[in-house]
C-alpha cells in the first residue's frame, strides 16, 4: 500500500516543543546518558544500575490547535513525560519549549505562572475539592490567581453551561457521578483560559459509555475552544478516535509518530502492527491509501474527495458500475473500485 506524504514537522512554529528529553530515575540517573548504559534495554538497565529510563530521548513538537496523542501500554512513560512538560518532574536530560520559553531554564514565578495561567491539567482521579460546591471547584483556578469573586463567578458559570453541567453548581462533588465529576475536572481546567490542556488518562476509570460520552465532549470542546491539548492514554480506540497525530511509546521511547492513518496503514514495526491489527482499515484510512492508477483510461462518474475516509465513500463505489474518480486538489490521483473495496476488507479479517 503506498504511503502517502508525511506531515512534516514544523518545529518553528510548535506550541509544545520537546526535543531529546530524558526522564532518568534512580541512584545512577545522572550517569546513564552518554555511556553504554543508554544502550541497555529496561530490564538490563534495571538491573546492572538499579535505573529505570522512563523516558528516553524524546523529541515532539506539538502544532498550535493540534489534539496530540500519547498512547503506550503501563509503564513506558507517559505520564513521567507529560510532568516534565511543566516540571512537575524535573527531566535528566533534553529541553522543553512552551509556546518558545524554555522551560528547564524558568525560576519559580515562571513556573508558578506557568501552571497557574497556561497550562492545564485534567488527571484521572479529578483532584476536586470535596468540601467546595461544583462553582467553586471550577473557580478555584481563578481564586488562586486573584481574580475577584464577580469575575470568577461569571466565568465558571459560562464553563459549567460550557460543558452541561447547569443546574448542579450548587451541588458537592460526592453528589455527582464519575463522568459528571470528569466533567468539573474540565471546566476547572478551561476557566483559567490556557493555551495548553494536558490530560493523563482522565477517563479511565469510567464506565465504557460514559467514556464514550466524555470522548465525545473532549472532541466537541476541542473543536470549539481551539486549544492545543496533549492526551495521554493506554487505549488504541481511544487513540485512533482523538488524535489528530498519536506518538506510540514503548519502553520509553517512541516507536512510531504519526496520523491515525499512518499507524494503521503503514505500521512502523511488528510491535504497532501487532497494536493496530484489529482496527478495520476502512474506518481510519482515507481513498488516498487505496487510489491506483487509471491505466490510461478516463474514470467517468461523480468524483470522490481523496480525503474522504474509505467507509464513508463505500455507498458510492458499490453502487457504481465502473471504478470511480478519485481527486485531490482537484487533480485526479487514481481510481478506486469495489475490489479495491473488497480485498481491504478481506485483508482487515485474514
Ligand atoms: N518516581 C519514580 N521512581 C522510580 N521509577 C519510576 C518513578 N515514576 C515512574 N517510574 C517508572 O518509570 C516508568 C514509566 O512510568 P510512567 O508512570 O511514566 O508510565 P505510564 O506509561 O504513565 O504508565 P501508567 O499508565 O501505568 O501510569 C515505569 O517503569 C515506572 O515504574
Amino acid at each position: 500500500m503506498a504511503e502517502p506524504d508525511a506531515t512534516p514537522e514544523t518545529a518553528t512554529d510548535a506550541t509544545i516543543s520537546i526535543r531529546n528529553l530524558w526522564k532518568i530515575f534512580g541512584p545512577r540517573a545522572n550517569k546513564v546518558i552518554g555511556t553504554e548504559l543508554a544502550e541497555l534495554d529496561a530490564a538490563e538497565l534495571k538491573s546492572r544500575a538499579d535505573t529505570v529510563a522512563a523516558v528516553r530521548d524524546v523529541s515532539i513538537d506539538v502544532k498550535p490547535g493540534e489534539m496530540f496523542v500519547v498512547m503506550g501500554l503501563s509503564g513506558s512513560g507517559k505520564s513521567t513525560l507529560v510532568r516534565c512538560l511543566t516540571r512537575l518532574i524535573d527531566p535528566t536530560a533534553g529541553q522543553v519549549l512552551v509556546e518558545g520559553d524554555d522551560v528547564g531554564a524558568m525560576g519559580a514565578n515562571e513556573l508558578r505562572d506557568l501552571r497557574r495561567h497556561r497550562v492545564s491539567m485534567v488527571f484521572q482521579h479529578f483532584g476536586l475539592l470535596p468540601h467546595r460546591r461544583v462553582i467553586d471547584n471550577v473557580a478555584y483556578g481563578l481564586e488562586i490567581q486573584g481574580v475577584s469573586r464577580g469575575k470568577r463567578r461569571t466565568r465558571a458559570q459560562d464553563m459549567i453551561d460550557l460543558v452541561g453541567l447547569t443546574g448542579n453548581e450548587d451541588c458537592l462533588p460526592e453528589e455527582l457521578s464519575g463522568g459528571m465529576q470528569q466533567r468539573v475536572g474540565l471546566a476547572r481546567a478551561l476557566a483559567v483560559e490556557p493555551s495548553i490542556m494536558l490530560f493523563d488518562e482522565p477517563f479511565s476509570a469510567l464506565d465504557p459509555l460514559i467514556r464514550r460520552d466524555m470522548q465525545n465532549e473532549v472532541i466537541r470542546l476541542h473543536r470549539e475552544v481551539g486549544k492545543t491539548m496533549m492526551f495521554i492514554t493506554h487505549d488504541l480506540s481511544e487513540a485512533l478516535k482523538l488524535g489528530d497525530r498519536i506518538a506510540i511509546m514503548r519502553a520509553g521511547e517512541i516507536v512510531q509518530l504519526g496520523t491515525p492513518a499512518d499507524l494503521v496503514g503503514s505500521p512502523a514495526d511488528d510491535y504497532v502492527a501487532d497494536f493496530v491489527s484489529e482496527v478495520p482499515k476502512t474506518d481510519v484510512l482515507s481513498l488516498r491509501w487505496i487510489a491506483r492508477p487509471a491505466d490510461g483510461v478516463a474514470p467517468t462518474g461523480t468524483a470522490l474527495s481523496a480525503d474522504t475516509v474509505i467507509r464513508d465513500a463505500i455507498g458510492d463505489i458499490m453502487a457504481a458500475d465502473n471504478p470511480l474518480p478519485v481527486e485531490a486538489d482537484g487533480e485526479l490521483i487514481g481510481v478506486v473500485g469495489q475490489r479495491d473495496v473488497l480485498s481491504l476488507m478481506a485483508e482487515n479479517r485474514s
